[in-house]
Formats: C-alpha cells, structure tokens, sequence
C-alpha cells in the first residue's frame, strides 16, 4: 500500500471516532494548495536537463505550513500529497502553531554535484518563492537534503524579500540554525520511549532495544536511551544487523560510524546478523529507525517485542499494524514518535523570528516538555477511548484543526 493510501486510511479511521461529516472530510483532506514547477538544470557535463519539483501546501489553520523538502528519484504528487497531510496532523499533534507541507524534486540526489544540487535549490526557490515564506510556508532538510540546501534556499529567498532567515529551519548552525536540531529527533524518540515505559510499569535499566538504522535518527536514539541505562542489544545499518546480548558500547559505535563515512561494518565485539532478524529479536522495545514499509503481514506475526516505537516514517504497514495491535503490541505512532524534529525546527524558526539564540540547554528543556505533554495527551485519551494510540494521535490531530477551521470560519 502507498503512503497516500495508508495515510487516507488512518485519517478516516479517526475521522468516523471524531464523527466528521462527509463535508468536512473532504474539506479536511483537500490540500489548500499545489505548486509543480519545472527546474531546468544544466549539469556539469553541458548536458540540459529538466527536472519537475513539487510542493503541496495542506493545511494553514493553525499556522504557517511546515514540511521537509526532499530530493528523491521516487518523489510524486501523490506521495507529497500525503507527506503532507501528515505534517498537518503530525505539527497538530504536538501542538505547534503550524500547518502542514512537504515538497520535492524527482532526482537522485546522489547523482548530483555539490554545484548541481544547489542549482537546482536556486532554480526550485525562483520557481516557488512567491508562495513560501516565514509566515505562510517553511520548508526544511528532508531525504537528500540537508543544511547546504537550506543556506541556499535562505540566501535565494533573500534576493527576492529581503533578509529573513525564518523562511526555512535545518540551517548550518553558524548560519542561524538550532544548536540541537541535529540530535532532536533521536533524543525525541528516547524522551518517548522512556515515557512510554514509564507508562508500562518498566524501568530502563531492565529493559533491552533493538534499533534499525543507524543514521541521524537511530544513532541520536541510542546514544539517548543507553546513557538513560537501556541495553540496546542490537543496532544496524543497510551493511547489516550488529548483535552483543550484554549490550552495545553505543559510544564505541558512533565513534566507529563517524570514522567508516557513517557505517557499522567492521564494528568489532559483535556479532553480525541480518537486518530482517534484528526486528524478530526477542527485546523488551524494537525501533525502527531506518525506512518505511519493514514490518509487513509477512513479517508482523515473528516480531516478538511488545513494544514498537516508530522513528522512522511508516514502518509499519496498515496490515502489520492491524495483526500487532491485535496481538496487544504497544505502538507509539510516527506522528507522534518522530516530532522531535519538527518540533525543534519549530524553536529555530521562534529563535529567528527573537533574532536571539537559543541555549542547548534550552532546546533539550523546551523539547522534553513539549514532547511530554504531548505524549500525556495521546497516551491518556487513548486509555479514556479504548483506542490505538495511533489513532488517538490521528483523532487528536484531526480535533484540533477542524476545530481550528471551524473557529476561523471555513467559508
Ligand atoms: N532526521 C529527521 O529529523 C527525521 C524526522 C522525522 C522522521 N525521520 C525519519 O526517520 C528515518 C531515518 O531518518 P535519518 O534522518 O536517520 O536518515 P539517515 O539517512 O541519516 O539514516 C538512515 C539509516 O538507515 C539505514 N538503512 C537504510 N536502509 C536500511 C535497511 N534496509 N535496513 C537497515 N538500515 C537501513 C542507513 O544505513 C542509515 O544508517 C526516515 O524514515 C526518516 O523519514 C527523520
């Protein structure tokens, strides 16, 4: 199933708990905007090129429209459509004054130069600058992104509008981005795995984890949750599954990624097993952290923990989802599991806006508390409902921005 469908599924599964009419429904889903231009780009061998960029603008009720930019060969209008609706709900639910977007470029980002990559960014910012800025939308780094385009899109705006940085997050810190934001969707996701077992009766120290993916996410996740005293017992990358049943030195592994250009292979006192057997291991939290789609029917039956924490995007499949929560598996949603990103890019854009910058003691604090709150929001209404927490993320999403449409006046 594709992330349009899988989005549009649990959207109408809230929406018939929330008892939304067929008007609002469609009102809710309908983006509020779709831009698709075209990005000629003449690569370093003479050679014209012309790309096709998106960027849908969802929902602006509670705020401006926030959501990544990614630079991906499988980028469509359908996939951005659902991407982002997703940051609608997913902003709503931590209860951050935005809306939603998300955009792309169909590209192999690594097909590209250093120079290639920030033509198209320039061409991209000419193309769509009258509709983004930093009071109606603001994009930020996504997959094949990263603080070089967001500089770039900084600097093109600013031919246009003038000077203002609040235009778009994922900045090189020197460059008015968050110290911190690097590290706020693996700390997020160890803040909410902690809440989550506190929730459980379980504390960390008896607790093992398994996590897929050992990039941004998974390796800030780690480092987050064993200096919190979990044994992460396994970790992995798409070079392979690394296993020590007394747990990992998570310290020596990002130590040995940071010298291997970012890949566990070679990672010594471990043993190496396959990525699809890290996720059948019988510990206490499985994290998903790599890519979507992992966990499907033909797999869901063989996982063992009981507790799933979704940091990377649509780990799970809706058919998975269906067989876990029937089995009594606890799910923490990615709308709710991953927030930490938006969450501190949210902050960058508040530090821009102040021109006054924010501590990382600050950052973390302001972090935690917003994502705790939201947590206890999920967490709390799902017991009251006798609902998933996925869906009571997508339930309390959905409330507030109908009632948000509702209170501004829809027509
Ligand atoms: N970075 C963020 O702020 C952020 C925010 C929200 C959601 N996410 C989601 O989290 C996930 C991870 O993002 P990231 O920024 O850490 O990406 P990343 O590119 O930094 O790291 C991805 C990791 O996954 C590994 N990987 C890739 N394919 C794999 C496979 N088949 N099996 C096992 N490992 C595999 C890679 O080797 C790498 O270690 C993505 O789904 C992303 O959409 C990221």
């Amino acid at each position: 199933m594709q992330a349009f469908e899988a989005v549009q599924l649990y959207f109408h599964r809230a929406a018939d708990e929330l008892g939304l009419d067929d008007a609002m429904r469609t009102l809710l889903i309908t983006p509020e905007r779709e831009v698709t231009v075209q990005i000629p780009v003449r690569r370093d061998d003479g050679t014209l090129e012309t790309l096709i960029g998106h960027r849908v603008q969802h929902n602006g009720a509670r705020g401006p429209m926030k959501g990544g930019l990614r630079y991906h060969p499988h980028v469509d209008l359908d996939e951005v459509r659902a991407l982002a609706s997703l940051m609608t709900w997913k902003t709503a639910v931590v209860n951050i004054p935005y809306g939603g977007a998300k955009g792309g470029v169909t590209v192999d980002a690594r097909s590209l130069s250093r120079n290639e990559r920030e033509h198209i960014t320039r061409k991209f910012v000419d193309a769509i600058h009258k509709v983004i800025g930093p009071d109606s939308d603001i994009p930020a780094p996504d997959m094949g992104t990263g603080h070089e385009e967001m500089a770039w899109i900084m600097n093109q705006y600013g031919k246009y509008h003038g000077f203002n940085p609040g235009v778009v997050t994922g900045k090189p810190v020197e460059l008015y981005g968050l110290p911190g934001r690097e590290e706020a969707t693996g700390r997020g996701v160890g803040v909410l795995t902690l809440k989550t077992l506190g929730r459980l009766g379980r504390k960390p120290s008896q607790v093992s984890l398994a996590i897929q993916g050992f990039g941004n996410v998974g390796s800030h996740a780690a480092k987050f949750l064993s200096e919190a005293d979990c044994r992460v017992v396994a970790i992995s990358d798409h070079t392979g599954g690394y296993y020590r049943e007394q747990g990992i030195d998570v310290m020596q592994a990002v130590r040995h990624a940071r010298n291997n250009k970012g890949l566990l292979d070679g990672l010594e006192g471990v043993e190496k097993i396959a990525n699809e057997d890290l996720l059948e291991l019988p510990v206490d939290v499985l994290i998903p952290a790599a890519i979507g789609g992992v966990i499907t029917e033909a797999n869901a039956t063989a996982i063992e923990a009981p507790v799933i924490i979704e940091a990377a995007n649509a780990p799970i499949t809706p058919a998975a989802d269906d067989i876990l929560s029937q089995r009594g598996v606890v799910i923490l949603p990615d709308i709710l599991a991953n927030s930490g990103g938006v969450t501190a890019s949210y902050f960058e854009w508040a530090q821009n806006r102040q021109f006054y910058q924010w501590s990382l003691d600050r950052v973390r604090g302001e972090l935690d508390r917003l994502l705790t709150q939201a947590f206890d929001d999920v967490w709390e209404r799902s017991k009251k409902q006798g609902l998933s927490l996925r869906t009571t993320a997508f339930v309390l999403g959905i409330e507030r921005v109908a009632r948000a449409v509702e209170l501004a006046g829809v027509a």
